[in-house]
């Protein structure tokens, strides 16, 4: 029962951690089980996965020890009421939403259950995600053991303090769209050297990756890392002038600073809904 893990929502985000732990095998398939209104989509999934499609939420919770809140935030009021009288202090409710606070799901279902709050990115469908993890105080050591094998079966996360969770969002949650534009980019631009379209992706992806690494594996300063790259009087040095010129940093802090400030507004928001439906 405990590797049991139920999805409500399989969206995009909660189809890309399906993806990541099937690949994985932290469970059976047929312990994972969907429910989701996008028929098409959940026939997609049980297809591909092997994985449970089931017609209601209740048995879903039923059969499930592990309980994913893949639906976008303005549905969570409505998910959390509809799923509190079918549930088991037992359960672990894992959230994964922009704006949602534990606070305000302990308010809906009140404060004796498992919760832990994620927020996880998309490159988990290909076991390369980043995520972060906030337990409530109900979550035990063994269960908080529990979710960090659950997500490393589709990529690394860290535990911080649920205060850092919109920087999260910035950093790691919504920052694959930016990546994916950088990616677009740069094809677009070796496109106009002439490169045909489906190798520039390879180029410029493939660089990414590498340079990711990098980062990652030598642990050395990104700066000196760039330094590397730029020969004196070269290529690389150009370019650099030029993004500097354009304020490529400045415009990846702004955007990222606007995402904090929105995912601020969406815990605004969604505490003065709680409030309001709950007295
Ligand atoms: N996308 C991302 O990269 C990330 C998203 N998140 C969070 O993940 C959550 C989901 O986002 P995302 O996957 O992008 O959204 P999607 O709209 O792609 O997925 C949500 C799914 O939930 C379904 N749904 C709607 N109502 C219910 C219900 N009552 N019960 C079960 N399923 C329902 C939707 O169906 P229908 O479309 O028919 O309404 C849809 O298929 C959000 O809270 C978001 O903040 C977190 C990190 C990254
Ligand atoms: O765009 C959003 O609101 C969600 C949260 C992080 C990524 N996608």
């Amino acid at each position: 029962m405990e590797r049991k893990v139920g999805f409500i929502g399989a969206g995009n985000m909660g189809s890309a951690m399906i993806g990541g732990i099937i690949k994985a095998g932290f469970t059976d398939p047929q312990n994972v089980s969907v429910f989701d209104p996008k028929e098409d989509q959940v026939a997609f999934l049980g297809d591909q996965y092997g994985i449970n499609k089931v017609d209601s939420v209740e048995s879903l919770i039923q059969d499930s020890h592990l309980l994913v809140l893949a639906v976008k935030p303005n549905l969570y009021p409505t998910v959390l009421k509809q799923i509190k009288k079918h549930l088991r202090t037992t359960h672990i409710i894992i959230t994964i939403a922009a704006g949602v606070s534990l606070r305000q799901v302990e308010e809906i279902i009140g404060k004796s259950y498992k919760i832990i709050r994620t927020m996880p990115n998309t490159p988990a469908l290909v076991q390369q995600g980043m995520a972060a993890l906030c337990p409530n105080e109900q979550m035990k050591e063994k269960d908080f053991q529990l979710v960090g094998e659950l997500f490393n079966s589709f990529g690394k996360w860290e535990k911080v303090d649920e205060k850092l969770i919109d920087t999260v969002i910035a950093v790691s949650g919504s920052a694959p769209a930016y990546v994916f534009m950088f990616v677009e980019a740069m094809a677009d631009a070796a496109v106009q050297g002439g490169m045909p379209r489906k190798q520039a992706y390879q180029f410029a992806a493939q660089t990414i990756m590498g340079a990711a690494s990098m980062v990652m594996e030598t642990e050395k300063h990104p700066g000196e890392l760039k330094d590397m790259v730029c020969s004196p009087g070269g290529t690389t040095i150009e370019a650099v002038r030029s993004l500097e010129k354009s304020g490529f940093r400045s415009a990846i802090i702004e955007a990222m600073v606007d995402c904090m400030n929105k995912a601020d507004d969406m815990n605004a928001q969604s505490s003065k809904h709680s409030s309001s439906t709950n007295g």
